[in-house]
C-alpha cells in the first residue's frame, strides 16, 4: 500500500541540541574562498518546499522521491516533521563553510557512507546531501524497489542473503555511474570487493560507532527490519549487541577500505562529551566534511607534486 504525503523540509534540517558550540573547529587550508564570504552569505535562509514521499507498510523503508517511478531522480533530503528539527547556528555555519571549502575539490564525486547497521548512515547522509546540494539515496531502498517494493526483511526471507547482495551490488554499480549523490549503503555492502570498485569512484566515509551505542539505537526501534539481527533470542539490546559484535569482527577490516573514517569516540573526545550518545547528526556531518577535506587536501598536494 503506497501513499504520497507532502513533507515540508528545511535547511539545514537535522535534529539535535540547539545549544551553540556544536561545530568543530579546524584550521582549513582550503578555506580562503569561504573566508571572503560574509557570514550571512554562508547561512542559507530556511527554505520550505514539498517532496513526494512513498510510504511503505509492514516495516519497509520509506523512499523519498520527487518522481516515485525512479529512485535515481534528484531529490533533496527531507526532514521529517516528527523528528525534532533543530541545528544550532554554529552547526549551520560550520556545515556551510566546510561545504564551500571542499566543493571545488569534490568535483561532484559521490559520497558513500559505510558502517554498521544503525550507525546513522541514512540520518547523516541526508544532512550531507542537503548541505552539499546532492541527491540522497539509500541503497537498501533501491534494492527494495528492484524487487517490487519487498522489504529487506522479506527479500532475505524469500530469496536469501546472496540474492540480496547481488541486488545491492547492482544498485552500487548503477550509482557509480552517477555524480552528486550521497549514498547510504547497507551495513554489509563492504564485504564484497566488487562493491569497493564501485564505491572508490567516489569518496567513502566510514561512520565508526561503538557497538554498545549501536545496540542501544537498534533496540529502541526493534530488530524486525534488520534480518541479520532478527534470529537471536533475548531482549532487544542484548541480541543486537551480540550479533553486532560478531558481524563487526567479520567486517572491521573491510570498513578500513573507506577513504576516510569518522570516529564517534574522537568527536566526543574533541567536544568533551563523556559518551557518543549526544552527538547530533549535524555534528557528525561536520566531522565527515572535515575528514573529507583532509583527504582532498592530501589528494590535491599529491597531484601538484606529480604535475
Ligand atoms: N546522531 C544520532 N542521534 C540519535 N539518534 C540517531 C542518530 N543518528 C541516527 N539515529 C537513529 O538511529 C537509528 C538508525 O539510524 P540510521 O540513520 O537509519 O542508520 P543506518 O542507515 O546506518 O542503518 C534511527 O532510529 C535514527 O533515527
Ligand atoms: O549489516 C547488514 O548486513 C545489513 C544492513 C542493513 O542496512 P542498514 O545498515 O542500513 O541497516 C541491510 O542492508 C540489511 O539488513 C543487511
Amino acid at each position: 500500500m503506497d501513499a504520497k504525503v507532502a513533507l515540508s523540509m528545511q535547511l539545514p534540517g537535522a535534529w539535535g541540541v540547539c545549544a551553540g558550540g556544536g561545530g568543530l573547529s579546524s584550521a582549513s587550508m582550503l578555506s580562503s574562498r569561504a573566508k571572503k564570504k560574509k557570514k550571512e552569505e554562508l547561512l542559507m535562509p530556511a527554505m520550505r518546499f514539498s517532496v513526494a514521499r512513498r510510504k511503505w507498510s509492514g516495516g519497509r523503508r520509506s523512499v523519498f522521491l520527487v518522481d516515485v517511478s525512479c529512485s535515481y531522480n534528484e531529490y533533496q533530503a527531507p526532514t521529517l516533521k516528527s523528528e525534532k528539527s533543530c541545528t544550532s547556528f554554529d552547526e549551520s555555519v560550520a556545515l556551510k563553510t566546510k561545504t564551500q571549502d571542499i566543493e571545488p575539490y569534490l568535483r561532484g564525486r559521490c559520497i558513500y557512507l559505510v558502517g554498521m547497521m544503525g550507525s546513522g548512515k541514512t540520518t547523516v547522509g541526508k544532512v550531507l546531501a542537503q548541505v552539499l546540494g546532492y541527491s540522497f539515496c539509500d541503497s537498501d531502498a533501491l534494492v527494495e524497489e528492484s524487487v517490487d517494493g519487498a522489504s529487506v526483511a522479506e527479500i532475505f526471507n524469500l530469496y536469501g542473503e546472496c540474492f540480496f547482495r547481488d541486488k545491492e551490488t547492482e544498485a552500487l554499480r548503477e550509482l557509480s555511474l552517477r555524480n552528486r549523490f550521497v549514498v547510504s549503503t547497507g551495513g554489509g555492502a563492504v564485504i564484497r570487493p566488487i562493491n569497493w570498485k564501485y564505491m572508490h569512484k567516489g569518496i567513502s566515509v566510514w561512520l565508526d560507532v561503538p557497538l554498545e551505542a549501536l545496540a542501544q539505537r537498534i533496540a529502541a526501534v526493534g530488530t524486525n527490519s534488520r534480518p541479520l539481527l532478527h534470529e537471536e533470542t533475548g531482549d532487544e539490546y542484548t541480541k543486537a549487541l551480540r550479533r553486532l559484535s560478531s558481524l563487526f569482527e567479520e567486517r572491521s577490516e573491510a570498513y578500513e577500505n573507506a577513504t576516510v573514517k569518522v570516529s564517534f569516540e574522537n568527536i566526543a573526545a574533541k567536544l568533551g562529551h563523556k559518551d557518543v550518545l549526544g552527538l547530533t547528526p549535524a555534528t557528525i556531518a561536520i566531522e565527515a566534511l572535515e575528514q573529507i577535506e583532509n583527504f582532498l587536501e592530501h589528494e590535491d598536494s599529491e597531484a601538484r607534486m606529480e604535475a
